[in-house]
């Protein structure tokens, strides 16, 4: 606000009986809103000026008057698409015209400017005379002027016609009040102890309470959009009936990363380029000694029914340690506890959702660390038909009801899938997940047993927060470049339970 503008209006009101607000903005040449502004804090102050509303009415041009104004009004657009002497059909002439031709067919019939000439077949439309005075333009441009005095019936034609309407506006009529000055004294906001043993608050003008302010927010923590979409998909899994796994050893072995999970030593997965390797402490040694051998032979000479990959399986190559690149890892672990438990096997379902870390060549959609989201279930004869099952029945629970799976490929799944779900609000098919029936290879040697299968599937949890929260680069979500005030003003996740 100008800082001189509600002494300018005191100083102005001083002099004048009444003055209207939207006068006293023509007169300053200032915003109207702006005076009204300035009216307010002037009333914050007593009664230093009265304020009668008052209304004005007046009429604008509609987007469409504007139009008419522009290019000339609809009958005389359609009279002059009509040729001076051949004329022209009348449905050419509409072709012509456009959207309005039709109004202003009628309206230049009724002004008598064109006719219909039926002698003709097809019959034409003709010209009638020869000059025309486009009315209608003219008058909009008086309004336009803002000096109009139209007939009313011209007015009330040109609102039905949607050229015309009526604006109100708002503003105060200001006169003196009963405390009427020309300088506003600053108004106090504190009443000290010396105020009032002198008994100068007396004197004194305070600043009302504005009970209607906002108290300041109370700092709080925040949970990151991330942590909101876990604690979703973790309902899930609980109303499935799914426990969770253990998975707090970001640092895991070669030996259940790899190894375990069938995945040759050779693999390009197991190179630095794809994985963190440890270097401090670079190796693992408590291993299962039973079961190490077995995988050992499973992967060397095969068994179960399998060949194996026939290659010379090193302790060396298992007993290195990584940052694991799967939870798929701390499945193996479950499973192979699951085999060996007192009482032996019992039917089991599991799920994780925690971080893991690839190597990887980082863009808007890839970090070297991210969460994955993973469900198994162990039982006896599970089939495709399970896996699949189990799947739509996950993602019905997170509102994703289309699904379609492709062949895929994983060391420790025969068969596999990717999972791909159609995505309404980005109206196309995108690639949600992986899955598969884990290999004999990987679950025979842990001991389970041969009728039990195990169905298993995983995903990113960043995938579905970024689409959820609307967020395009994976750095706007995750490390130092993340606005605090999208984690702050991210509202609660909800996943449309179905
Ligand atoms: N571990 C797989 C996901 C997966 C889990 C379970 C079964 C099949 C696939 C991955 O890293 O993508």
């Amino acid at each position: 606000m100008h800082p001189d503008l509600t002494e300018r209006i005191l100083q102005y009101v001083e002099s004048v009986d009444k003055v209207d607000t939207l006068d006293l903005a023509k007169q300053f040449e200032v915003d109207h809103q702006k005076v009204v502004g300035a009216l307010k804090s002037i009333q914050a102050h007593g009664d230093l000026l009265q304020a009668e509303t008052a209304t004005h009415k007046a009429l604008a041009l509609t987007d469409e008057g504007a139009a008419v104004l522009e290019h000339g009004s609809h009958e005389a657009l359609v009279y002059g698409l009509v040729p001076a002497e051949e004329g022209i059909t009348q449905a050419e002439l509409m072709a012509a015209g456009g959207a309005n031709a039709k109004v202003g067919f009628s309206k230049a019939m009724a002004h008598g400017w064109i006719l219909v000439d039926k002698s003709c077949t097809p019959p034409l439309v003709k010209r009638k005379v020869n000059k025309i005075v486009d009315n209608v333009k003219e008058q909009l441009a008086q309004v336009a002027s803002g000096k109009a005095q139209l007939p009313a019936k011209d007015v009330a034609d040109y609102k039905k016609r949607k050229l015309l309407q009526e604006i109100t506006t708002k503003s105060f009529v200001l006169s003196k009040g009963a405390e009427f000055a020309t300088t506003l004294t600053k108004l106090e906001t504190d009443l000290t102890m010396d105020m009032l043993s002198s008994g100068l608050w007396e004197q004194l003008k305070f600043k009302s309470y504005n009970f209607d302010a906002l108290g300041a927010p109370p700092t709080r923590g925040h949970l990151h959009p991330l942590l909101k979409v876990r604690t979703e998909f973790r309902q899930i899994f609980l109303e499935m009936g799914f426990s969770e796994m253990p998975t707090n050893n970001y640092v895991e072995s070669s030996f259940w990363n790899f190894d375990a999970l069938f995945q040759p030593q050779q693999h390009p997965a197991r190179d630095a380029h794809d994985t963190f390797f440890i270097n401090h402490p670079a190796q693992s040694f408590k291993f299962p000694q039973e079961y190490l051998q077995r995988v050992k032979t499973v992967h060397s000479k095969g068994g179960y029914g399998s060949m194996g990959y026939g290659y010379d399986w090193k302790l060396a190559e298992a007993q290195k340690n990584l940052l694991r690149t799967h939870t798929t890892a701390v499945s193996a672990r479950m499973l192979f506890k699951l085999a060996n438990q007192e009482g032996g096997f019992k039917p089991a379902k599991y799920f994780s959702i925690d971080k893991v870390f690839r190597n990887e060549t980082l863009d808007a959609t890839h970090l070297a660390e991210f969460h994955q989201v993973e469900g198994v279930i162990a039982d006896v004869g599970l089939t495709l038909g399970d896996l699949i099952g189990t799947l739509y029945e996950f993602f019905r629970k997170l509102g994703i009801t289309q699904l379609e799976f492709k062949p895929a490929y994983n060391p420790y799944t025969e068969p596999s899938m990717e999972i791909f779900c159609y995505h309404p609000g980005l109206a196309k098919w995108i690639e949600v997940g992986n899955s598969g029936l884990f290999r004999p290879e990987m679950l025979q040697p842990m001991g389970l047993p041969p009728n039990v299968n195990v169905i298993a599937w995983g995903l990113s949890l960043e995938r579905p927060t970024m689409i959820k929260y609307g967020i395009n680069n994976i750095r706007d979500l995750v490390g130092p470049k993340v606005d605090l005030k999208m984690v702050e003003d991210g509202p609660i996740c909800r996943l449309d339970h179905v």
